[in-house]
């Protein structure tokens, strides 16, 4: 079995105690895993989960990832980091936060692109925190983007990724993410559709065994009603979707965004008609997913050299250190970086 790095989340947020929450509740799916951080950090966090009877869970300092693997059950190995922040104050945003959050990721980026581990989950971190520690990265993707770049010698546009959302019943796959709706709707060209369908076809080619059934929503109501309501559909997503078709990927659309996603939703009564919806921007694609539950997402990052996944729910400042944190999306993700790792290979998860 090989070793998987979680990191440790904004120390402000609910991140470490939905990890210590998932050593606690699924010690089988979390075998082999360890934390990359702070031990003070996930102590704190482990006593948010205690009450009388049950005093928290035993939080123990390994040397080395694989120490993980001689853990019992139900402990959570931590690998302390040199030089990173402790305990924050619960959900404010801060520099040393963000500090801590970036630490804990470059970190675990850095072993995977290694090969040290088989994989990173990442536990949420705050954004905002993350920019007041002078980090230019609206997020992970970004930051994992530029450090597989770096890893590789290439430059950023070298190393495209895309975000995927996937649980039980939906898979989405976005254009472009952390920009405002502006420079979202500046982004979408036939190049970028053309990519993020490559993107999308070589990654779930890998994890479905098939090539998946690609449906690209439109980016106007209607998908632009014949040209009434926006010519995007019939200027660049249509020109784009049959390049691709061309190129023999099963690329199919525009579809008007507001019911694309019910036909790609399996139910117990109702078979999916696509396996992935690629959608024009973060929120299009998101508000589905989410909807569903955050407590039943993964978010997945394509394109990587490394497998990479996280909870699809953020760092619930509202609700950090209150120990009601609910931790189910972690563990999917873990299951589902556990897959991902065991592809045959998982360049490019
Ligand atoms: N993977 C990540 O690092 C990640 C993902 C999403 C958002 N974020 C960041 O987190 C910060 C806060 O984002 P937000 O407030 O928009 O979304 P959020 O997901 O943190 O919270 C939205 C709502 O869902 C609830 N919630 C979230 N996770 C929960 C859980 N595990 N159990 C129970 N309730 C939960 C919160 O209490 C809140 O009411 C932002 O900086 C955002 O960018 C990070
Ligand atoms: N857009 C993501 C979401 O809402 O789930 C989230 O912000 C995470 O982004 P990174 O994985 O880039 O941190």
């Amino acid at each position: 079995m090989q070793t998987i790095a979680i990191t440790q989340g904004d120390p402000a947020g609910i991140g470490p105690e939905v990890v210590v929450k998932a050593f606690r509740d699924a010690p089988d799916a979390l075998r082999g895993c360890f934390v990359a951080g702070d031990l003070a950090t996930l102590r704190r966090a482990a006593q948010t989960i205690g009450h009388p009877g049950f005093p928290g869970l035993p939080v123990a300092r390994i040397s080395a990832p694989e120490r993980a693997l001689e853990m019992p059950p139900r402990c959570v190995p931590v690998l302390q980091l040199p030089g990173i922040p402790g305990p924050q104050p619960w959900g404010q945003i801060g520099a040393a936060a963000g500090r801590a959050a970036a630490a804990s990721v470059l970190w675990a980026a850095r072993a995977a692109l290694r090969g040290e581990v088989a994989a990173l989950v990442t536990a949420p971190l705050h954004k905002q925190s993350l920019a007041a520690a002078g980090l230019a990265f609206a997020g992970h993707t970004e930051l994992l983007q530029a450090e597989a770049a770096t890893h590789r010698g290439l430059a950023l546009e070298q190393m495209p990724v895309r975000m995927m959302l996937v649980n039980d019943a939906l898979r989405t796959v976005l254009l472009s993410v952390h920009v405002s709706l502006r420079d979202a709707i500046a982004a979408l060209s036939f190049d970028r559709l053309l990519q993020t369908l490559h993107i999308t076809h070589a990654a779930l080619s890998r994890s479905l065994g098939k090539a998946p059934r690609m449906a690209v929503a439109g980016l106007n109501p209607h998908a632009g009603e014949g040209g009434l309501f926006g010519r995007e559909e019939i200027e660049v997503i249509a020109p784009a979707i049959a390049a691709a078709r061309a190129q023999g990927l099963d690329a199919q659309g525009p579809f008007a965004p507001d019911t694309v996603f019910m036909r790609a939703r399996a139910t117990p009564q109702h078979a999916a008609a696509f396996d992935v919806v690629i959608a024009m921007y973060h929120d299009q694609g998101l508000i589905p997913v989410k909807y569903l539950g955050l407590d039943r997402g993964v978010n997945v990052t394509l394109g990587l050299p490394l497998v990479r996944t996280s909870p699809d729910h953020g760092t619930a400042f509202d609700i950090a250190g209150q120990g009601v944190a609910d931790a189910t999306s972690l563990i999917e993700a873990v299951r589902m970086a556990r897959a991902l790792a065991a592809q045959p290979s998982s360049a490019h998860a």
